[in-house]
């Protein structure tokens, strides 16, 4: 057996190393743990399978068949040696199981059922130590070889944290021997930390040694705990298999072919349908345990999926799976399913969580996916890494499909070498990073545009003043020659990249991405694109980095009919559409892919805007109680329209206000939609409705008011479709007033006017004023100073109209409140008038209203619209299916 290479001296010297790289007592346990070394020759195998005989989850191969297989009975040893070869392939799944998956029992019991609910038939269980195990055992070392005594309490805390996950999760013969094995380790551990709190120092492949002891401990749990769920499982250590060969740079290569070697002879070993193997750690080829480094469980998967040629390999964590930009940032990222392994590489490598670029090379030699996918929530179906082919043509139609994700790098710095001297000069490039090199600088974009007139990189701030220097001296005689003229620095930058397979190819992608920084009047300092073209990266200014990315990211995500929304007036019809719009939201999303934000509420006195992706619509009146601020439709405006990425805006005026109307043409011209229910803006004097229709036409923004007439009936769409098709209105005679309709459709059996009117008014179906709804708005004006005064002196009326009543009844009619517009001879009239009983305008109930349009198409039988024409629902559903006509004329889907 190879020794391992250690720096201790003195007295420690004197310690057996035989069996491992560390001067502990040859414990039978340490034997069996530490005989890393499988054997090369047949017959070692037998001895080296008697001495790792572990006492749990590992079953001693029968010595029968063994040495039958070593005593050269041919036919009998290929008929072992078939049977125990692994049987690789699809039938193999691999998960792995990050700290936090199993960071306490509850948490190892919810993974352990996890594996037994996967009905894959064979299966390979990863598992990283239990959470901050890691952290501890390092510092551990750090505490002894610093010559801290309280690494001998921490070591206790570590005992602990197994003892007691242990007890909460095993009993019986499990708990004994997984404790007693626990107790020899850390008194192992304790052996081992006193000799480096002597030496004051440890090697590494001593503390890679002593660090991982928690993978060792999590995997031992886990293979219990299944085996409790009554399935039978092997542990692993992975030592005894995976091998690595370090390199320079903090790195391990797989030896595969080493690695899959010992693998066959491990599982000829220990058959089984379902294995737990420890993560993160390995040993070289001289069988010193070392590790993966940092996050390496994740690439002990990927490592196992490829030995095992699985069909997947599931890294479990604790997010629904991979992100389109970070949801920290950006609100409206998604969870991708699907990424290209070229798209993981570059997502992780520019910033984003993704995994260690490293883990995927080696699964894409096998094409097995990858899915990242949430321990704690299972119903989410992840992420999946795989190979474009399958991929497939989901959403292949999208735009969104060419960038998949993107990503940001803060705190960085441009070094901007520039000169004339550097045109056609070979070797200018190679001198500027060999200095760059000589500080250990990591360069992360570099540009050089075809003038060759300057080259531009960016560095981490942190290392930019060391580079500026090394550059100054290494062309310091060009400089003062002035074939240089400088060696800048920019500070304060951020890297944007877009990344995505697709863009390959593609035309207009990078196009729209600097249009959508532009319009976010974001300045783009430099910018890098390889010619794989995956990565497009720009550099911005550092306090612009969240508004790149939220400004791009919406661009390539939101749909075209992601609108956002201002309500003004959350009066009756205003908080009634409020509440449709919750009810509805999440179903027109689904199913028309039409995404409606409300980014502000504003009344007379109070306004709510929203922090980000729009108000939480189940509770906006606690919202608005909580966070609301003084009205400013100034700043409400600038809110819900400027403030964010949102495509579309639109206000929806739900007031009965004409100051509020007098800013409809300011708006439109910003290329603000209007919806409105306010019939102020339509009903003073001609010019100016003329007015504003001819601004939105020439602003291409859409101003709809259908709930002005009729509420939800539809009257100005059916106008507008009867002129629009080339119709001729002659006249249009209706009951146009709900109010109004109500009011004499209930005032008859002895009832009285006011009475009636207000039923009226408690029913929803008046104006804010209900002196509009009353013919005469001029005559109630005169009578008194305020609504609620017209409301007291109304009963002064009851008996003039119960004597018109009286006298219609007289003559088998009804009173009925009418307006009649005669187009032929350009009259308007509007007045109470009286119908014989069996006439449709007798025949109205409730809030009724009846609107007979006579045209030339509809000359002999008028085309009627009836139904109930006043009132919060049919109203608010009015108004509502406004914005979903302005959806569908911004493209939606139908
Ligand atoms: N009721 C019905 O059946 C129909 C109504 N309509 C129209 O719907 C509109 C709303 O009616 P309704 O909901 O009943 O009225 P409400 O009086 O219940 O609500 C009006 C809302 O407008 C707000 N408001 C008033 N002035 C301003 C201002 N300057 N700035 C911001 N907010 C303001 C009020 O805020 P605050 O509460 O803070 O004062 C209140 O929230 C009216 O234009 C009406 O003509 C149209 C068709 C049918
Ligand atoms: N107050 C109005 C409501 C609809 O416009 C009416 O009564 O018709
Ligand atoms: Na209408």
């Amino acid at each position: 057996m190879a020794l391992p290479m250690l720096s201790f001296g003195g007295s420690l010297i004197s310690h057996s190393f035989n069996r491992g790289p560390f001067p502990i007592p040859n414990t039978p346990h340490s034997v069996r743990r530490n005989n890393l070394l499988p054997c090369q020759c047949p017959l070692s195998l037998c001895a080296s399978s008697r001495s790792l005989s572990l006492p749990w989850g590992r079953e001693s191969p029968s010595s029968t068949r063994i040495r039958a297989s070593i005593t050269g009975v041919s036919v009998e040893v290929a008929v072992e040696e078939k049977e125990k070869r692994i049987p690789k392939g699809e039938t193999w799944s691999v998960h792995k199981f990050g700290g936090t998956c199993v960071g306490n029992s509850s948490r190892i019991k919810n993974v352990a059922d996890i594996i037994t609910n996967d009905d894959s038939e064979r299966k390979l269980v990863v598992v990283s130590a239990m959470s901050k195990v890691t952290d501890m055992m390092y510092d551990l070392i750090h505490k002894a070889q610093s010559r801290d005594e309280s690494y001998v309490s921490a070591l206790d805390a570590v005992l602990e944290k197994h003892s007691s996950t242990a007890e909460d999760l095993l009993g019986g013969q499990d708990l004994a021997t997984f404790l007693s094995q626990l107790h020899q380790d850390i008194s192992d551990l304790k052996a081992m930390l006193e000799a480096i709190y002597i030496a004051g120092h440890a090697t590494e492949s001593f503390t890679d040694f002593v660090v991982g002891h928690g993978e060792l401990w999590s995997a031992q749990i886990l293979s219990l705990v299944i085996k409790k769920n009554g399935i039978d499982c092997k542990w692993m250590d992975a030592r005894e298999v995976l091998v690595v060969n370090p390199t320079r740079s903090e790195q391990v290569d797989p030896d595969y072919l080493e690695s899959e070697r010992r693998l066959e002879k491990w599982y000829s070993l220990n058959p089984s349908k379902l294995i737990v193997a420890t993560g993160f750690i390995a040993s070289t080829p001289q069988n010193i345990p070392t590790t993966l480094k940092r996050d390496g469980s994740d690439f002990s998967a990927a490592i196992m999926g490829a030995l095992f040629r699985a069909r997947q390999v599931t890294i479990w964590t604790d997010v629904d799976g991979v992100y389109s930009a970070d949801p920290r940032k950006v609100g409206d990222a998604v969870i991708l399913k699907t990424l290209s392994y070229q798209e993981a590489w570059e997502m992780s490598y520019f910033g984003a969580n993704v995994l260690h670029p490293r883990t995927i090379v080696p699964v894409i030699r096998y094409g097995i996916p990858i899915i990242i996918r949430n321990v704690f929530n299972i119903s989410a179906s992840g992420t999946k890494i795989c190979h474009p082919s399958i991929i497939g043509d989901e959403d292949s139609l999208n735009f969104k499909n060419y960038v998949k994700g993107f990503t940001t790098i803060d705190n960085l710095a441009l070094v901007n070498v520039e000169g004339t001297g550097m045109t056609g000069v070979p070797g200018t490039a190679s001198a500027i990073f060999s200095a760059v090199k000589d500080v250990a600088a990591n360069v992360i974009m570099i540009s050089q545009a075809s003038s060759e007139h300057s080259v531009c990189f960016a560095v981490p701030e942190k290392e930019v003043q060391e580079v500026a220097q090394a550059l100054q001296s290494v062309f310091h005689g060009a400089l003062n020659a002035g074939r240089l003229s400088q060696v800048a620095i920019i500070s304060n930058c951020s890297i944007l990249a877009a990344v995505g397979q697709k863009m390959e190819s593609t035309p207009g992608v990078c196009a729209t991405l600097f249009d959508a920084l532009a319009k976010a009047n974001i300045n783009v300092r430099a910018v890098a694109q390889g010619c794989s073209e995956y990565n497009i990266t720009v550099v911005v200014k550092r306090e612009d980095s969240i508004k790149a990315l939220r400004a791009v990211h919406s661009r390539f995500y939101l749909s075209k009919t992601t609108i956002a929304m201002g309500i003004i007036g959350p009066g009756l019809i205003g908080s009634t559409l409020l509440d449709q719009l919750r009810h509805q939201a999440a179903n027109l999303k689904e199913e028309f892919n039409i995404d409606l934000r409300v980014m502000g509420i504003i009344g007379s006195k109070l306004m709510l805007l929203d922090d980000d992706t729009g108000i939480n619509l189940d509770k906006w009146r606690e919202l608005r109680e909580e966070k609301g601020e003084v009205a400013n439709l100034e700043k409400f405006v600038q809110h819900v329209h400027e403030n964010h990425f949102i495509p579309n805006t639109v206000l929806v005026d739900c007031t009965a206000d004409s100051v509020i109307a007098s800013n409809y043409d300011e708006w439109l011209r910003k290329g603000i939609h209007v919806i409105t229910p306010n019939k102020k803006a339509n009903s003073g004097p001609l010019n100016e409705y003329l007015r504003i229709r001819a601004l939105q036409r020439q602003s291409y923004t859409h101003y709809f008011y259908e709930a002005t007439v009729g509420a939800g009936l539809p009257i100005i769409s059916t106008l507008r479709g009867l002129l629009e098709t080339g119709d001729r209105i002659l006249q249009i005679e209706g009951i146009f007033s709900g109010t109004l309709s109500y009011i004499f459709n209930n005032f008859k059996d002895g009832r009285v006017f006011s009475e009636v009117v207000s039923e009226a008014r408690d029913a929803g179906y008046t104006e804010p004023d209900p002196r509009d709804d009353l013919s005469g708005t001029d005559v109630a004006r005169k009578v008194s100073a305020s609504a609620q005064d017209f409301m007291q002196q109304l009963p002064k009326f009851d008996h003039e109209l119960s004597e018109k009543l009286q006298d219609a009844e007289n003559a088998g009619e009804v009173l009925r409140y009418v307006g009649v517009v005669e187009v032929t001879n350009q009259k308007g009239v509007v007045e109470l008038r009286r119908y014989k009983k069996d006439h449709p305008f007798a025949q109205l109930s409730g809030s009724d209203n009846i609107i007979a349009f006579t045209t030339r198409r509809y000359r002999n039988q008028p085309l009627i619209v009836r139904g109930p024409g006043a009132g919060a629902h049919v109203t608010a559903g009015g108004i509502f299916s406004d914005i979903l006509r302005l959806a569908s004329y911004l493209g939606a889907p139908s």
